[in-house]
């Protein structure tokens, strides 16, 4: 059986996201340790007779939907999702996210902007003033890898290939992961923006403006924050 990261507050955040799960609902189910409690969760309330069904983001997060008894659907029987609960690897004051360090960035971007609603479980060191700290997470097409992360350079960043025990690590839809550093990101917006007009950027990690709640466990116990429409 996989090790799960135990820490405490990405436990409490993960396990508290249930609360806003309603019988009947469709969901998105993110990625990530802090997301795994919330499996956990949401398979005794299922046990208990909840009726959901979800649409998991990367082949881990299905290994525990099916270890938990979640039942699953995908995309051709549903056009919609009623909530997703994923993770986050930064976020900002204004509810933009950097994701993709487990490199499922692409599929939880599907299943997160097909989402009624999104809310974000995190512990408290996942909060900051400005993106960027976390190098960015882009996918890219195999093919031309290398041009990619040139040009990518040439806007600034120190891109690596992420590699995982000595070997190329190849994303879920058989994609390479580049991690950029960035410094500090002025512009999330606009970085995304750019980094999509490359040819053989498939994603980017920078999520903006689909994420509507966040919850926060840290020092102030749990927090749960809405975005101001
Ligand atoms: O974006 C992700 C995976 O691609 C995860 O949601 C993110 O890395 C957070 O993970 P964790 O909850 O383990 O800290």
């Amino acid at each position: 059986m996989e090790k799960i990261d135990g820490d405490l507050n990405k436990k409490a955040a993960g396990e508290k996201a249930v609360e806003f799960i309603k019988d009947g609902m469709v969901l998105g189910l993110g990625s990530g340790s802090t997301v795994y409690w919330t499996l956990k969760k949401l398979g005794e309330l299922v046990e208990q007779g909840l009726n959901v069904k979800g649409i998991p983001s990367s082949k881990r997060t299905e290994g525990w939907a099916k270890d938990f008894n979640i039942p699953l659907t995908d995309f051709s029987q549903v056009q919609s999702m009623d909530l997703a609960i994923d993770g986050a690897d930064e976020i900002d004051k204004d509810f933009n996210l950097t994701k993709g360090g487990g490199g499922s960035l692409v599929r939880e971007k599907i299943v997160d902007a097909n989402s009624q609603k999104l809310i974000i479980v995190a512990d408290q060191s996942k909060l900051v003033s400005q993106l960027g700290k976390f190098p960015l997470p882009v996918e890219v097409l195999p093919f031309g890898w290398e041009v990619t992360a040139r040009k990518i350079s040439e806007m600034g960043a120190t891109p690596v290939l992420r590699e995982r025990e000595g070997s190329v690590f190849v994303s879920n839809n058989g994609n390479y992961i580049l991690d950029c550093d960035f410094n500090l990101i002025a512009d999330p917006g606009l970085l995304h923006k750019e980094l999509k007009q490359l040819l053989g950027v498939v994603e980017t990690g920078l999520f903006i403006n689909i994420t509507d709640t966040i919850i926060i466990s840290g020092d102030k116990g749990i927090e749960v924050l809405h975005k101001k429409k």
